[in-house]
């Protein structure tokens, strides 16, 4: 493959930043990528095991004379990341993120963006409960969706940073911005909350039945408890701004919730036995359409190894 943007610069070092980073190590996506982190401890780690080929103390310097810019921090900290470094941006350089939200990314973001800049707004669908610049690794987004939520931004940078994702890996999709956050609040949002919730729940009784619930959990309880174990900071931003959404599911969800826990009061079998084959016939479809991506490789597949 060949480069597709001179210089990428990658603000926030974690699993997204670390994994477009071996993706475009792999593919030769970029002749230069720069990268910062807020943290002294994440730019010394990504020092070490080689993340970025060149790791800078300042947003402002890792921005410099970028082609392609990408905010890879919580949702929360876009703008305020943005803010800062709009002044410091070459004229047609293309400026994205990665933010699970895009409503409330497009609002923070857009009104920093210089004339002559371009915002093309992302979401690839894909990820881990790991986090960190330690946590990614090239395969990520291989046949993975990546959201492209144009929003008006130009049709050349925005057909720019498609291909670029392809040679990611990933498919992409272009959505328009209120449906991105109604669908990624049913797929993504809401089953987070509900395994946060449930793995409350039991640790709430755990401390009343001496450990039998985590001693005797089995793979259901343990997949609650991977989703569970995912970035506190990202996810309370994902709730915090994506509030609309998430509260209508959050609505419909436990709709559905009491009309189960009554059919289960009446003893009406008929019904839940309905209700179960309906769900099983969906995890078949996701099966047949390839989109059960079974344990990834945490290797970091072609890039380089960490010490
Ligand atoms: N984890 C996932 O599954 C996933 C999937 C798709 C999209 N996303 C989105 O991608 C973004 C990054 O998520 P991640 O999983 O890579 O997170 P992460 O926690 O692994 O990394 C976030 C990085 O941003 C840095 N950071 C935080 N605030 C900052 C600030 N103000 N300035 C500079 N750096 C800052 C952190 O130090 C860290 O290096 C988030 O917006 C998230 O919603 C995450
Ligand atoms: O695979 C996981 O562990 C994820 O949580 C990834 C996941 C998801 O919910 O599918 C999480 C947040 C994103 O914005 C996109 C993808």
């Amino acid at each position: 493959m060949s480069v597709i943007y001179n210089r990428v610069a990658l603000i926030g070092l974690g699993l997204i930043a670390s994994s477009m980073f071996w993706a475009m190590k792999r593919g030769g996506l970029a002749a230069e990528v720069t990268g910062y982190a807020r943290s002294q401890a994440t730019r010394d780690t990504a020092r070490r095991i080689g993340l970025c080929d060149r790791v800078c103390d300042t947003a402002i310097e890792a921005v410099q004379d970028a082609d392609l810019i990408v905010l890879c921090v919580p949702v929360g900290a876009m703008g305020p990341v943005m803010a800062e470094i709009a002044p410091h941006l070459k004229p047609g350089a293309t400026v994205s993120d990665v933010g699970s939200v895009k409503k409330s990314v497009i609002e923070a973001v857009a009104p920093h963006i210089p004339a002559g800049v371009h915002f093309v707004p992302t979401h690839p669908m894909a990820g881990t409960e790991h986090s960190g610049p330690e946590s990614g690794f090239a395969t990520l987004f291989d046949n993975r969706w990546c959201l492209i939520v144009p929003d008006g931004a130009d049709e050349d940078a925005t057909a720019r940073l498609e291909d670029f994702w392809h040679a990611l890996g990933a498919k992409t999709e272009r959505m328009d911005v209120q449906h991105h956050d109604l669908v990624c609040a049913v797929v993504s949002h809401i089953p987070h909350l509900i395994a946060y919730t449930m793995v409350g729940v039991a640790d709430d009784l755990n401390r009343v039945s001496d450990q039998e619930v985590i001693k005797f959990s089995a793979a259901g309880f343990r997949d609650f408890t991977r989703i569970a174990a995912s970035d506190p900071t990202m996810w309370r931003d994902v709730f915090l701004t994506n509030k609309e959404a998430t509260l209508e599911i959050l609505g419909r969800f436990t709709e559905e919730l009491f009309a189960l826990q009554r059919a289960i009061r009446t003893g009406d079998g008929d019904q839940l036995f309905d209700y179960f084959t309906r769900t099983r016939a969906i995890r078949r479809g996701i099966i047949d359409a390839g989109q059960d991506t079974a344990a990834p490789d945490f290797g970091r597949g072609g890039g380089k190894a960490a010490e």
